[in-house]
């Protein structure tokens, strides 16, 4: 059995709204495994990057509270001090493709400083060797030398993303979170870039949190599944028990509201948008739109049932709960 590489026990991330307190992640928690790809999916505002960005400890100013435990490799990270996190994590062992992150390149700098400059700035390296490992991280992402010394408005969608990728890549990190990395390309660019980053993931043995609205893509790279759903994670198995035996209501119905090549089911889309998360519904916070809904999903919020060997989930369907 591989290691485990990061493992979330009940993070909870509130922020200060002038309604109250938003709870955008309630009581995550997964292990995440050496050499896994664990996909998280979910409609927007579920608490995906909200999730995402609090693992690196990049907080909103107006976060109210950061709770529970995150271990990357057995240290409890949530809690050091956030020199020695900055010194000795974030970026080092964990880093982050940040969503849409390829528009945010600087355009009057050259990738390759765009590149090196983490080891620069985090790590305190001379520029003529960060420039060297930048150069060679660019080469593994299939970025010649001298696209290198261009400027980003000389290169095309595909290789901004690639450009993208060396930057979480150059300090050699074994985790790497990937918010939506491949959202705002063509198909043709979406194939290259999920099959460069199944490449990389070999090559530098890595471990990759793949976040992403889009079930069909999350399908390319994961080995597990986990559905966001209100701040919460609601269900989480291996992918094939994900696409062929969902056990939430809602996972069951996301999946009837997309197509799939296998079949030609009528496409059905969820009633209702996901809920305030300043005020939730009571019991299962899916219930509002569930309809599969129960007298006691109104009433008492689920527990994590374990329906099948390494699949979870927070839905009454199929339990007795009498
Ligand atoms: N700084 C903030 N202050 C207050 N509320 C916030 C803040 N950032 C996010 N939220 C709220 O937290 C919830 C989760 O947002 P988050 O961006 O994490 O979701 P998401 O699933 O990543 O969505 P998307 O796919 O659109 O990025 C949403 O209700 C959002 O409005």
């Amino acid at each position: 059995m591989a290691n485990t590489v990061l493992k979330l026990n009940n993070f909870t991330v509130v922020y200060k709204t002038q309604q109250g307190p938003l709870e955008a992640v309630r009581n995550v928690s997964f292990e995440l495994k050496e050499g896994e790809t664990l996909a998280i999916v979910g409609e927007s505002g579920c608490g995906k990057s909200s999730l995402a960005r609090g693992i690196l400890r990049l907080f909103p100013r107006n976060l109210e509270k950061a709770s529970g435990e995150i271990y990357i490799n057995e240290t409890e990270v949530l809690s050091l001090k956030e020199e020695d996190f900055r010194k000795n994590i974030r970026w080092s062992k964990i880093s982050m493709v940040f969503q849409g992150a390829m528009n945010s390149l600087n355009p009057i700098l050259k990738i390759v400083h765009q590149v090196a400059e983490p080891l620069i700035v985090h790590f305190g390296m001379e520029k003529t060797s960060a420039y060297k490992r930048a150069k060679e991280i660019l080469n593994l992402v299939g970025i010649s030398e001298s696209f290198a010394e261009r400027y980003p408005f000389e290169l095309s969608g595909g290789m901004k993303q690639r450009v993208v990728i060396a930057m979480a890549l150059v300090t050699r990190p074994n985790i790497v979170i990937l918010d939506e990395p491949t959202s705002a390309l063509d198909v043709i660019t979406q194939a290259n870039i999920m099959n460069l980053l199944k490449v990389l993931k070999k090559e530098l043995n890595l471990s990759y949190i793949f976040i992403t609205h889009d079930i069909a893509t999350a399908s390319e790279l994961a080995d597990r599944v986990a559905v966001m759903y209100a701040g919460e994670i609601v269900e989480i198995s291996p992918s094939e028990k994900f696409y062929n035996s969902p056990a939430h209501g809602y996972t069951m119905m996301l999946l009837n509201s997309v197509p799939t090549l296998k079949t030609t089911k009528k496409l059905k889309s969820i009633p209702g948008s996901p809920p305030s998360l300043i005020n939730p519904p009571s019991g299962c916070r899916f219930h509002p739109r569930c309809q599969y809904v129960m007298d006691i999903c109104r009433e008492k919020e689920p527990p994590m049932f374990k329906k099948d060997e390494e699949h979870y989930a927070k839905c009454y369907i199929g339990e007795s709960h009498e």
